[in-house]
């Protein structure tokens, strides 16, 4: 999907709502744990309930390769299922010597050697250009960096001086360094919904880009801060809740819940659009 496609989808559904798909078998409704495949049900049931309201769907890859096989048999499924005028993310955080990104890269975007056909792949930054630029290859394929993440953790790292007067920090180095490397119809970053006070740095760096801005739900982000803050004209959020939909009920009205709880960020979504974007 193209930046155009992409902001075309926000506006025409008034949402810039990402489903995380974090499905833990786990946490399944023990209704579903009949079925051949109980997490490709379930999936299935959330996309079902949400895809008029939601723009993106992030499988988290973690939840998948840690059932071995099947796992990754209902990822597959999943992303098939997926309608085709929604974002698709493979928030896999990968990055590596150029070669073995390289054949990252074509687990998630090169159909005719895994069956996975993703729109991009979540990547770290660490390792530098020749870790990242391998995936930016593959033509139409997004790239999203990690810039400033949710996590308490993001401040060990993220947040360290690069500058002698200490104004300029690792992620702001990181946006900087990556923008060289791909414009903002083939690169987003990640910045974590609980670190609404630094968007407006991200956006005097990064006017453009589109951020995949996971944290509102379950860890707290404030969706009218980081809206306020990061909407730009062609939309420019991605904002991501997993839990806070998935498990929103563990009983037979699961997808009912999740329908519910995802129209009220879209609502919510629709307001911050007209104040921000028009
Ligand atoms: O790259 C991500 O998606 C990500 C980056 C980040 O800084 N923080 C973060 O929570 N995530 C992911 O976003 C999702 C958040 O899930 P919930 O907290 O359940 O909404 C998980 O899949 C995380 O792995």
């Amino acid at each position: 999907m193209t930046f155009d496609e992409l902001s075309h989808q926000i506006f025409k559904k008034q949402s810039y709502l990402c489903v995380g798909l974090d499905t833990d078998p786990r946490k399944l409704p023990a209704h579903l744990l009949s079925e051949p495949d109980p997490v490709f049900a379930f999936n299935k049931a959330i996309i079902d309930a949400t895809a008029d309201v939601a723009v993106a769907y992030k499988p988290n890859i973690a939840f998948y390769e840690a059932q071995g096989p099947k796992g990754w048999e209902s990822l597959q499924k999943t992303l098939d299922y997926i309608p085709a005028d929604c974002f698709t993310i493979a928030d896999a955080k990968r990055g590596d010597i150029g070669n073995t990104s390289g054949l990252y890269a074509r687990a998630f975007f090169d159909p005719s050697a895994t069956g996975l056909d993703f729109d991009s792949v979540t990547v770290a930054p660490y390792m530098g250009h020749d870790s990242v630029t391998p995936f930016l290859d593959y033509p139409g394929k997004w790239v999203i960096l990690l810039a400033l993440t949710s996590n308490a953790g993001s401040a060990d790292f993220q947040r360290l001086p690069t500058d002698p007067d200490g104004t300029n920090e690792l992620f702001e180095t990181v946006i900087q360094t990556a923008k060289t490397w791909a414009d903002a119809d083939r690169l987003m970053f990640v910045v974590g919904a609980t670190q609404a006070e630094v968007f407006g740095r991200i956006r005097a760096i990064a006017p453009e880009h589109f951020l995949l801005v996971p944290g509102v739900g379950a860890q707290g982000g404030s969706l009218a801060d980081v809206s306020r803050c990061g909407l730009t004209k062609a939309g420019g959020l991605l904002v991501n809740a997993s839990r806070s939909i998935l498990y929103a009920s563990d009983g037979p009205d699961f997808a009912d819940r999740a329908r519910a709880e995802a129209q009220a960020l879209q609502a919510e979504m629709a307001t911050y659009l007209k104040a921000y974007t028009s």
